[in-house]
């Protein structure tokens, strides 16, 4: 895989969606300039996060004829010559006049080059830390979206739509991609049990007189993402401690 730089831009989202969008442009000037190939705004980076915002927020995309956030999407990712995978905004569908809640993913020359509707609603009902029901504005999407990259295809799905893994096998084994992109505004703690995990894999030991050649390396990598355990090549079992890597409990 060639590698690139990607920056994700954690916008502190405020009621002005100017200076959201202002926030947006400074940090992608900042990620160009620190050797970014790709930035990545969080979900609804131009509207707080409340369904009593969408409908006011809400923009048309149109792709042909770009205009309002898309617009200035399109000319950050050309200025910058970067890559954009513009979070996400609320958007009015002008035909069927539904809402959405809309991806738009820009190439280096501020070309659209894929558009992704959120397909599952967050409906979250945790009396006391957050009652919020997407659904009564937004209509889910339909569509699993990839996009081609110099590195690569990527896959694109939207903060709930990481719950629902067929999307990133759909991708992984449909479209061979090298990564998936969550735009999101999880809400703490449910964003740490998606982000922050474990992952163990057991593989059998390499005996190079066979046909069959193992890769071995059985390993566990910890919620940071580095390896915690690695069992290298020979016949043996390997322990890892699970919980030496503590969770980020912000
Ligand atoms: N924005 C979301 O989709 C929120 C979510 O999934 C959560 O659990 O929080």
């Amino acid at each position: 895989m060639t590698r690139f730089k990607i920056a994700l831009a954690q916008i502190n989202v405020q009621l002005d969606k100017n200076a959201n969008l202002e926030k947006a442009n400074e940090m992608a000037l900042e990620a160009s300039k620190n050797g970014a190939g790709l930035v990545v705004f969080p979900e609804c980076f131009n509207t707080p996060y409340d369904t009593k915002y969408f409908r006011d927020y809400a923009e048309v995309i149109d792709t042909s004829n770009p205009s309002g956030t898309t617009l200035m999407l399109s000319n950050i990712a050309k200025e910058c010559g970067v890559f954009i995978v513009g979070g996400s905004i609320p958007e009015k569908d002008p035909w069927s006049g539904k809402y959405f809640n809309t991806s738009v993913v820009f190439d280096n020359h501020g070309i659209i080059i894929a558009v992704h509707r959120k397909m599952h609603l967050a409906d979250l009902n945790a009396p006391g830390r957050v009652v919020l029901s997407e659904s009564d504005v937004f209509s889910p999407g339909s569509d699993i979206t990839v996009f081609a990259t110099p590195w690569g295809n990527i896959g694109l799905g939207i903060c709930y739509d990481i719950r629902f893994t067929e999307i990133s096998l759909i991708s992984a084994r449909r479209d061979n991609v090298i990564m998936m992109i969550f735009p999101a505004a999880f809400t703490a703690p449910n964003g740490q049990m998606f982000w922050e995990i474990y992952v163990a894999g057991c593989g059998p030991a390499q005996d190079e007189t066979v046909p069959f050649h193992s890769n071995a390396h059985s390993t566990v990598v910890g919620p940071d993402g580095l390896v915690v355990v690695d069992g290298g090549v020979e016949e043996k079992v390997v322990y890892c401690d699970i919980g030496m890597v503590p969770l980020n409990l912000h």
